[in-house]
């Protein structure tokens, strides 16, 4: 039977299913969503594979053409980013069942990265949250732009330069343990590139910087709380430079990284980072926009794909863009 047969012709209500063939289960997240189906009295949910070139946008859109109640995306962050990216504006609220490998996002919001039946009940009697979607405007060397969305983080330089080295292959063996390597290569190589950059519209600076970071979220893969000010749904960007001179300079960001994993999780520890001064090779500010433009192309990649080279990018926030739909307590 093809989809638009089980298009929703009754009252029931009914879910689609976007789905990563490559990283999930076909049989046991069908066997997951029917029990789902059944326990909730939903019609039969209608379900759309991503592709090898098409990380998940087509999916979306015709998933989201059908108006189902909710839609569940089953894949890692590049396909969230993708479907969020094809169906946020649609309103229709959707439901993660990670199944990445960095599954960035889901930890973020802390959810089960195991639990794939609580994940398809939450879907379909979860709670609705707001989430802020993040736009990268991009301007390639030939003059080019091209918006995309990110719901974790956008990076530039050290950090797109991790995602592009960083064999698939070696990241589905080891898991985060695949990022050591190329981040020893890039800080034994310390290079730094030059911007102008401009903040919420204000006056245009320039800065050296060896990585950029641009957060809707705070945590890093490996459990890493880089921007511990970071919300989810508060309309701001949280954006950290990287500026550290020498090996000393990343001892200190390492230290200071450390200190903000240990802190964040009681509320005397968060109000003691509050006091503590910013870091100079950590420099940090909070922003609805953040555009720079690059002395030469840099890399750029958004919630761990890498987008390419570009000279430029305007970063902007849509305050409460996404409705997320995530199981109850
Ligand atoms: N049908 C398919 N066949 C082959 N490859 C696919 C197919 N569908 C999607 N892909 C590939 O899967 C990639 C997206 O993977 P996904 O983001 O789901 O997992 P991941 O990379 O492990 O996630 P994370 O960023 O959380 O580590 C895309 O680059 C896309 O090319």
């Amino acid at each position: 039977m093809t989809n638009d047969e089980l298009a929703p012709t009754s009252a029931r209500s009914v879910a689609a299913v976007v789905f990563n063939p490559v990283k999930v289960r076909e049989a046991v997240l069908r066997a997951a969503v029917e029990a789902a189906e059944r326990e909730h009295g939903w019609a039969p949910s209608l379900w759309f594979e991503t592709g090898a070139a098409d990380a998940g946008a087509a999916a979306a859109r015709e998933a989201a053409a059908q108006h189902p109640d909710v839609i569940l995306v089953a894949g890692g962050d590049g396909t969230v980013r993708a479907v969020a990216e094809a169906m946020h504006a649609s309103g229709i609220p959707l439901a993660l069942l990670p199944s990445g490998t960095g599954n960035l996002l889901a930890r973020n919001l802390r959810l089960s990265l195991t639990d794939l039946p609580r994940a398809v009940r939450g879907a379909f009697a979860g709670v609705d949250r707001p989430l802020d979607v993040g736009f990268a405007a991009t301007r390639t060397e030939d003059g080019v732009v091209t918006r995309r969305a990110f719901l974790v983080m956008a990076g530039i330089g050290l950090d797109a330069n991790m995602a592009a080295n960083t064999s698939a292959e070696l990241k589905r063996r080891i898991g985060w343990g695949a990022y050591v390597d190329p981040i020893a290569r890039s800080i034994l190589g310390n290079a730094q590139f030059g911007l102008r950059y401009r903040i919420d519209r204000g006056r245009s600076r320039s800065l050296r910087a060896h990585t950029i970071i641009v957060g809707n979220c705070g945590t890093l893969p490996g459990n890493i709380l880089l921007l511990p000010d970071a919300v989810m749904d508060d309309g701001l960007l949280d954006v950290v430079a990287f500026r550290p001179t020498g090996a000393f300079g990343w001892m200190q960001i390492g230290s200071r990284l450390a200190a903000y994993s240990m802190f964040h999780r009681s509320t005397a520890g968060r109000q003691m980072l509050q006091r503590t001064p910013d870091l100079k090779q950590l420099a940090h500010v909070q922003a609805a926009e953040f555009e720079a433009r690059f002395d030469e192309p840099q890399l750029l990649q958004l919630d761990g794909d890498t987008v390419g080279d570009v000279v430029g990018v305007a970063l902007s926030v849509v305050h409460h863009g996404l409705t997320l739909r995530v199981p109850r307590g």
